[in-house]
């Protein structure tokens, strides 16, 4: 194990200080090279540099994602947005965590502490905080506006029980709210809680298509991603596309694992009022392929053609073309490229 560099997301300050004076690290500053690759991707019916980018989290506002742009990230997912401002939870929001080998989709107790080490994995646990959307739609469209060629900004978002009338309808706002940006591609996140229930919305077929429908209803010219979380099966997922053929453009996969983060002395590290935590980076990549790789197998017997975009644990140019060689039509990384902004670099290096 190794030290790592400085994450251009500061855990040891709070989110509200990330938003306003990230980001940090060689984000702070230009890129001293500018590496281009030679020929475009195609992604839906876009060209893209190349079918890499961060997904949904660390790219808190325009700042960071003009950064990102900058330093090569060619798909930019702006931090999940709702239609009202929401409070991110207390800090620590970020710890390091020290799985024993492979870390299970069962709820694992594992160590968490601040011995940021690599390979790097990590519980986050924000609670997904919204500024206004007075706020979030300016910065957003500013963000938009920085993409250069071959570079495309994709917004997120999620309903808020309460905020409308129900979720689908807060859902379909929230997207309406962020298509008036002019951002590109949206995504719909779904791996957050469901309403009353301890389950994630995206276990919840039913709700999800009436969401997917109000969503599509409301902005119908925009490409639409779903994010969901892990499936351990192939019988578990199919329903859901079966539902979903026709109505979303593609999937971005896994969010997190669920786990217990503790301390030494065996106590919720996150404080006991957060037993859990997401678990990202190295421990899950395992489970982000294996997503992936359904999907693919899925797609196929369906005759299906939505796009992937797999997510989880990518931290090399190795773990990047282990998603492509899975068959993902995009790969993208929050932790690994948290901890080494020059990740997109290290893949147009070899691929140019
Ligand atoms: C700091 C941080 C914040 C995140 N916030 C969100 C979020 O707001 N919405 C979302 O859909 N996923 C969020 N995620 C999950 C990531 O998009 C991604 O699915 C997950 O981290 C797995 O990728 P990784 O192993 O490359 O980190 C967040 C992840 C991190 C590290």
């Amino acid at each position: 194990m190794k030290n790592t560099n400085t994450p251009f997301y500061n855990p040891s300050l709070s989110y509200e200080n990330n938003y306003q004076q990230g980001p940090f690290g060689d984000f702070s500053k230009p890129p001293k090279v500018n590496i281009q690759v030679a020929k475009p991707t195609r992604f839906l019916d876009l060209d893209v540099n190349l079918p890499f980018g961060i997904p949904a989290g660390p790219l808190l506002n325009a700042n960071y994602i003009k950064a990102a742009f900058a330093y090569g990230f060619d798909l930019c997912v702006y931090k999940t947005v709702r239609t009202k401002a929401h409070k991110s939870h207390a800090l620590p929001n970020i710890l390091s965590i020290h799985p024993q080998g492979m870390l299970s989709a069962n709820l694992d107790t594992v160590l968490a502490d601040y011995h940021y080490q690599s390979p790097i994995s990590i519980t986050n646990s924000f609670g997904v905080p919204s500024y206004s959307p007075e706020i979030w739609q300016e910065d957003l469209a500013n963000a938009v506006n920085a993409a250069q060629k071959g570079q495309y900004v994709i917004g997120s978002f999620q309903g808020t029980p309460g905020n409308s009338v129900n979720i689908e309808e807060d859902y379909a706002l929230a997207a309406r709210l962020v298509a008036e940006t002019e951002v590109p591609i949206l995504e719909a996140n779904l791996s957050c809680p469901n309403e009353g229930v301890n389950k994630l919305l995206c276990f919840d077929f039913d709700r999800v298509e009436r969401i997917a429908k109000e969503i599509k209803n409301s902005v119908p010219d925009r490409p639409l991603f779903l994010k969901l979380a892990y499936f351990a099966n192939d019988a578990e997922v199919l329903p859901l596309l079966k539902k979903l053929d026709g109505i979303v453009d593609g999937f971005s996969t896994i969010n997190t694992l669920s786990a217990k983060p503790v301390d030494q002395e065996g106590k919720p590290a996150l404080g006991a009022d957060r037993p859990t935590g997401g678990v990202c980076g190295d421990a899950i990549r395992w489970a982000g392929l294996d997503m992936v790789k359904r999907l693919v197998r899925l797609r196929n017997e369906l005759t299906n053609h939505f796009a992937i975009i797999g997510v989880g644990g990518v931290c090399s140019v190795e773990h990047y073309q282990e998603y492509i060689d899975a068959g993902a039509d995009a790969v993208m990384s929050a932790t690994g490229a948290m901890w080494n902004p020059n990740l997109a670099f290290d893949i147009k290096t070899q691929y140019s």
